[in-house]
């Protein structure tokens, strides 16, 4: 599935007045295309994510999924889209704490009315490293490992869309280059992967990378390396503290 969108703004009304979280971005993801998000914190990566997957509707600009504008949809197609076609990783997991780890995998059929094939469930526990973990609760499990959890979840529609929001930002090394790697072969073999990350090794599983700042599109890197992306984000960063400095100073 390809993801697009086309000059997407969105504003918050903060405490401290309105926050301009995206001033106008474009985005195109061909289908199998893997692409990662970077910027310094509050740059607006989260926000795109949750435009471009049809969860937040943006303040004004159009976003597309296989050329269908998502404002176009009533709210029952809209959600059925987000049910079968994407997969989301959250930040913050969003699992379920009554439920087990393989119930919370299961969770999206049984919320589209599908059965889940048991096999399958224990095969994406499995593919993630948590291979015996199925019947624990998410109470029981490491932040690593609820996080993986998270990822089986959001591939067990096998979705043509996997949107991942900082998918190894709770996982130790060897955990995280797993993810990786199998988020580099569901592109392979033709899901669109579209990741918010702040680890350069994690961006260079990557076929390119966008990088946001203070709510724009500043600077792309196609085929990247870590030893790039790293360069790449520090200049970023250190310009981000510069402006807020010399506003700080006005
Ligand atoms: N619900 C909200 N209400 C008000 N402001 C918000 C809301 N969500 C985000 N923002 C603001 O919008 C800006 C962009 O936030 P966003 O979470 O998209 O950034 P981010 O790049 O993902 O940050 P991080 O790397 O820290 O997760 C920030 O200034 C943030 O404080």
């Amino acid at each position: 599935m390809s993801v697009r969108a086309r000059q997407l703004r969105c504003r918050f009304e903060g405490e401290g007045g309105p926050v301009d979280a995206l001033r106008g971005v474009d985005l195109d993801v061909p289908r199998g295309a893997f692409v990662a998000i970077m910027g310094p914190s509050g740059s607006g990566k989260t926000t795109l994510l949750h435009c471009a997957a049809g969860l937040r509707t943006p303040t004004s600009g159009t976003a597309e999924l296989d050329g269908v504008n998502l404002a176009e949809l009533g709210e029952a197609a809209l959600a059925e889209v987000r049910r079968r076609r994407i997969g989301f990783v959250f930040q913050a997991f969003n699992l379920l704490p009554a439920l087990t780890a393989a119930q919370n995998v299961e969770l999206p059929l049984r919320l589209d009315r599908r059965s889940p094939d048991p096999r399958r469930t224990a095969e994406l526990l499995a593919r993630v490293g948590l291979a015996g973990r199925g019947d624990h609760r998410p109470g029981q499990l490491s932040g690593g490992q609820q996080q993986r959890v998270a990822v089986a979840r959001a591939l067990v529609t096998d979705p043509e869309v996997v949107f991942a929001d900082e998918p190894t930002g709770a996982l130790d090394i060897g955990s995280a280059r797993e993810v990786l790697s199998l988020l580099r072969h569901l592109a392979d073999r033709g899901q669109t992967i579209i990741m918010v990350t702040h680890d350069p090794v994690a961006a260079s599983y990557s076929d390119s990378v966008l990088f946001l700042a203070d709510g724009l599109v500043v600077d792309r890197l196609a085929r990247p390396n870590a030893a790039t992306v790293a360069n790449r984000m520090a200049a970023l960063v250190e310009s981000a503290e510069r402006a807020a400095n010399a506003v700080g100073v006005r």
